[in-house]
Formats: C-alpha cells, sequence, structure tokens
C-alpha cells in the first residue's frame, strides 16, 4: 500500500542558459507507515522533492498521487484540507510565532474554522505535549523554552491534526546531537503508531535510523539503500554502512 506514487517529476528553476533542473525525471513511492530520508549534497533538490511530494510547490511535469488522489487534479482549497488533515510538516526551525505562547502555537493551525472545537484541541495538544516531553509548557512564550522543547512544539503541531505522513526537512539539523537523538527518538515513536515519515536529512546517523535511504545527485535519486527496521540496536554499523555508501556514490 502507497501512500505516496510520484512519477517523472521534472522541475527546473531560471530560464535561458541559466535554466537547470533540479528534478530530473524523478519517480518515488512511499509505502504507508514507511520511514524514508533523503540525502544528498547541497543543491542536489532534496528540499524541492519534499515541497513537490507534498504538493508545497507543483512540479513542471510529472505526476504525485497522494493516497491515490492525483494532486493536480486538486483545487487549492482541497489541496489545502489534505495538506492540514493528512500531512504533517517539521521543519529545521520550529517557525513558531513569537506572540503566542506554546500551546496556542500548537493548536493555531487546527483552531482555523474549527473555533467551537478548542476546548477538544487543546486537551489533544495538551496529550501530544505530555507525549513530546514537554508538558507544563504550555504558557511559556518562544523566548523561554529551549531550541529541543521548541523543535518538540513543532513535532507536537504538526501531530495535531492526526497525519499519515510527516514531512521533515532538517528537523534535527539546528539542535545539538543529544536533543536530535530525542528528537529522533519522538519521530520513531510516531513512525511505530503507523505514521510514514519523510525526512531530508545531512546527518548520517538520522538517516541510519530509517528504512531506506534515497540519495540524490544533480536532480536525480542516484542510489536507494534499504535497512532493517531499526530497533535501537546496532546504529554504529548502520551509521558506517551509510557512510560507505555516501562515499560509493561521492557525497
Ligand atoms: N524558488 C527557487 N528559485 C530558484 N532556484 C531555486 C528555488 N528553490 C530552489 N532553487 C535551486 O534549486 C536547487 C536545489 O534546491 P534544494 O533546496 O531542493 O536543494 P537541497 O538539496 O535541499 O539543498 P540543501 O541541502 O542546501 O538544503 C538549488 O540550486 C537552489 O538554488
Amino acid at each position: 500500500m502507497k501512500i505516496i506514487q510520484a512519477s517523472h517529476l521534472v522541475k527546473s528553476f531560471g530560464a535561458g542558459d541559466e535554466k537547470r533542473n533540479v528534478l530530473d525525471d524523478v519517480s518515488v513511492e512511499i509505502n504507508k507507515g514507511e520511514f524514508v530520508t533523503v540525502m544528498g549534497p547541497s543543491g542536489s533538490g532534496k528540499s524541492t522533492l519534499l515541497f513537490v511530494l507534498s504538493g508545497m510547490d507543483g512540479a513542471d511535469s510529472g505526476k504525485v498521487s497522494f493516497d491515490g488522489k492525483d494532486l493536480s487534479s486538486l483545487k487549492d482549497n482541497e489541496l489545502a484540507d489534505l495538506r492540514r488533515t493528512e500531512m504533517g510538516f517539521v521543519f529545521q526551525k520550529a517557525a513558531l510565532l513569537s506572540n503566542l505562547n506554546i500551546l496556542d502555537n500548537i493548536i493555531l493551525p487546527s483552531v482555523r474554522g474549527n473555533a467551537k472545537h478548542t476546548a477538544k484541541l487543546t486537551e489533544r495538544a495538551k496529550g501530544l505535549m505530555k507525549k513530546a516531553g514537554i508538558e507544563g509548557l504550555e504558557e511559556r512564550d518562544l523566548t523561554q523554552v529551549s531550541g529541543g522543547q521548541l523543535q518538540r512544539a513543532g513535532i507536537c503541531r504538526a501531530l495535531m491534526g492526526n497525519p499519515n505522513i510527516i514531512f521533515g526537512d532538517e528537523p534535527t539539523g539546528a539542535l545539538n546531537s543529544k536533543t536530535a537523538a530525542e528528537i529522533m527518538d519522538i519521530l520513531a515513536e510516531i513512525n511505530e503508531d503507523g505514521t510514514a515519515i519523510l525526512l531530508v536529512t545531512h546527518d548520517a546517523i538520522v538517516a541510519a535510523k530509517s528504512e531506506r535511504i534515497l540519495f540524490m545527485l544533480d536532480g536525480k535519486i542516484a542510489s536507494e539503500m534499504a535497512l532493517p527496521k531499526f530497533k535501537g540496536e546496532r546504529l554504529d554499523e548502520r551509521v558506517e554502512a551509510v557512510a560507505a555508501k555516501m562515499r560509493e556514490i561521492g557525497i
């Protein structure tokens, strides 16, 4: 069962001599509940792929099906609904609003058009905060919490709609290694509960915790690597295997 089926995606930026394909005939499938990471050098098209697969940006050609729905056939409001109800997004910086406290930041995207359910949403947000290890920080301003706590809040916000997939662009990129590992543990738990995860990362340790790594080079998926589901053991060996693969393909 696939959550994403994308075929022959092409996307270019620039014009004339400057024009280049940032996605150059990329086809990729993500299974329901799968944990996939995307690696590759800076500028190889990783973020662009994430944006196109999540419908945040369109491709010049090619097709993306999300749970069987062709994204290009959806109207803007249908696409927005799909993103709100089926997808969660986590970025390097949590991009929370500085004039709201942590709790309000988490529930805000869900409250829109749904104001009469605020009490229920607050309850859900508090449950997620507990799971993410930030209970008690509801009333704090953004300046009163750490970077790791902000990222946990960002994950809670992404989970509010109970998505079937989480897209992450370097969600641990701005964190120290201990906090990054804690955030990865939370994402692994979410994945255990059946949510697919697609993460862009430069970090071999992050990639080593996934089930499949897509290596991008110059707008193409140059190689893939499958790994057994990570159960918390042999991480060093997995990281070394990822590093060896990266050396082999010249990343
Ligand atoms: N909106 C845009 N307009 C013009 N060029 C763009 C745009 N977005 C991305 N690009 C270019 O497309 C290429 C791929 O960008 P992308 O962000 O997908 O790469 P990436 O692999 O995620 O890189 P990084 O690891 O540095 O984040 C880059 O050369 C970038 O400059």
